[in-house]
C-alpha cells in the first residue's frame, strides 16, 4: 500500500524535510533537510549561513524561495543531488527514522503534496514526487550498508 506523507505532525512525519532531525554534512550542523537544501541555492554566498541559522524549516523555506538573491547557476542539475545527500545524512544519522523508513519496506512513498509539482506528487496525483523517490533510493542505499555491515559482523 503506497505510503504518503506531507504533514510533520502526521504519520511518517519524519519523511518531510521540515521534520527536525538535525545532522553535520560539510562539516557544518543542520537542523532540519529544510534548512540544508535551501541554503545550497546561494552556495558562496553569506545567505547559506543566514538560512543555516533560523530556527523553523518554514522560515528556510521562505529565505530560499525569496528571489531577491540570485539563484545558483546549475540549481536545476545539481537540485535532487542535494536533497538525496541531505535526505540520506539524515536518516544515516537517526536510527529511529532509519528503522521507520526501512519498515516501509519496497512501498511506494509519495509526497502528498497540494502545491508541489516537483518533490510531491501535487493536488492531482500527477507531480513528479522527487522526494518520495529521492526516499526510497536512501531507502536502497540503507538497506544495502545494513546488510553489507551484518555480513561484516558475522564470525567466519
Ligand atoms: N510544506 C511545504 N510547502 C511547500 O510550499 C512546498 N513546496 C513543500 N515541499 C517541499 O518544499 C521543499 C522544496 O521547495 P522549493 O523547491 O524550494 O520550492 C522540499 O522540501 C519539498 O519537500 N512543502
Amino acid at each position: 500500500m503506497t505510503i504518503y506523507f506531507y504533514s510533520t505532525r502526521e504519520q511518517y512525519g519524519c519523511f518531510s524535510n521540515f521534520s527536525f532531525h538535525g545532522f553535520e554534512l560539510d562539516g557544518l550542523y543542520w537542523p532540519t533537510s529544510e534548512h540544508y537544501f535551501q541554503a545550497q541555492k546561494f552556495l558562496g554566498t553569506p545567505h547559506v549561513e543566514q538560512i543555516r541559522l533560523v530556527k523553523m524549516p518554514k522560515d528556510a523555506a521562505r529565505m530560499g524561495r525569496e528571489r531577491t538573491r540570485p539563484l545558483r547557476q546549475d540549481w536545476e542539475q545539481v537540485k535532487d543531488d542535494i536533497m538525496r545527500q541531505a535526505v540520506l545524512s539524515k536518516f544515516q544519522t537517526h536510527r529511529d527514522i532509519r528503522d521507520i523508513l526501512l519498515s516501509t519496506g519496497d512501498e511506494e512513498i509519495v509526497e502528498n503534496s497540494p502545491i508541489d509539482f516537483y518533490w510531491g506528487c501535487g493536488s492531482d496525483g500527477s507531480g513528479k514526487n522527487m522526494l518520495g523517490k529521492i526516499l526510497m533510493e536512501v531507502r536502497d542505499i540503507l538497506r544495502h550498508i545494513q546488510s553489507t555491515d551484518a555480513d561484516n559482523s558475522t564470525v567466519k
